[in-house]
């Protein structure tokens, strides 16, 4: 891929996954920097990584050709207005936006910028195995959209969106999914725990058994996930005590009203940040 000068402003969670995953990829450390307030965060990222870093935003967004907004939401409207002279120090670059809840407007309200493209990474972009949603309006020339692909692909899949708001459902089915299988997995270790294994045994088995199942949805795409199910569900069993157990509590409906909520949250941060 293109490697241009890419500057995170915000060297947190969301930013430690994308910088892991593009210098794997072979994107070089020269063309990356980062800026965050504290030190801490910056000195793990430029000895791990190699990257250079500055707690001064103006000074990365200068020398980027490229820049992602990767602050948290409700900071936002500040980093940006702190940035000074915005309009002039952001002119000319691509800005990639990892934000939940800011829509493209409010970001040009906010840059003086229109080269904006919205997406939706999630934190597994460590590994390579993110998924991320983008949208850009269609102001975007071909090479920046190509770019801001290229960069998400280089850490997992990517699917473009073609109405913004396909980026608020992607939060709800992506961007936020890590955490719902990990509270799954959470409660299934404290179960295991509780049933006599030790907590060491209890994390084996779940990360175990979750890998495995991701693995074999990935390696059949040609089979159901319901298939898949039924493939463990033997007649009379014991998953299928389980399984009942699941449906008679709901759980399609719980897992739904979960991910409306967080959708319904990316659509209440947009008309208020
Ligand atoms: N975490 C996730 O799974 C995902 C997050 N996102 C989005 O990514 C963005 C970042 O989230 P996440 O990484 O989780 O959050 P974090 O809190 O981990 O990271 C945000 C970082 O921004 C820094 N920061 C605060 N103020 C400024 C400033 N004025 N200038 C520069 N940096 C600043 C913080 O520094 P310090 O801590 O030193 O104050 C912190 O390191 C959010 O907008 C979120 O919506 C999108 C998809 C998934
Ligand atoms: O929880 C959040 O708001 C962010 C967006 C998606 C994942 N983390």
């Amino acid at each position: 891929m293109e490697h241009r000068n890419l500057a995170f402003i915000g060297a947190g969670n969301m930013s430690r996954s994308l910088i892991s995953g593009l210098i794997k990829a072979g994107y070089p450390p020269s063309s990356i920097m980062a800026a965050n307030p504290s030190k801490g965060k910056l000195s793990q990222l430029a000895k791990e990584f190699g990257i250079g870093v500055s707690q001064d935003n103006s000074e990365v967004a200068n020398w980027a050709q490229v820049v992602v907004l990767a602050v948290k939401p409700q900071m936002m409207a500040e980093m940006l207005n702190a940035l000074g002279q915005t309009a002039q120090l952001l002119s000319g670059k691509l800005l990639i936006s990892i934000a939940a809840g800011l829509s493209v407007t409010r970001l040009t309200e906010l840059t003086g910028q229109t080269r904006i493209i919205r997406t939706m990474p999630n934190t597994p972009s460590l590994l390579g195995l993110g998924m991320t949603g983008l949208y850009a309006s269609s102001a975007i020339n071909q090479d920046d959209r190509d770019y801001a692909e290229q960069m998400m692909q280089a850490v997992g899949k990517t699917l473009w969106l073609n109405d913004e708001d396909g980026i608020n459902k992607i939060t709800a089915a992506a961007g936020s999914a890590p955490a719902y299988f990990f509270l799954f997995m959470e409660a299934m270790a404290a179960h295991a725990t509780a049933l006599g294994f030790s907590a060491e045994e209890a994390r084996l088995l779940v990360e175990q058994t979750a890998l495995g199942a991701a693995n074999m949805v990935s390696a059949n795409p040609d089979v159901s996930l319901s298939e898949l199910r039924a493939q463990v569900t033997s007649k009379g069993g014991t998953t299928a005590q389980a399984i009942a157990h699941f449906q008679a509590q709901a759980l399609d409906t719980l897992v739904a009203d979960a991910m409306n909520a967080a959708l319904l949250r990316a659509r209440e941060l947009e008309t208020q940040l």
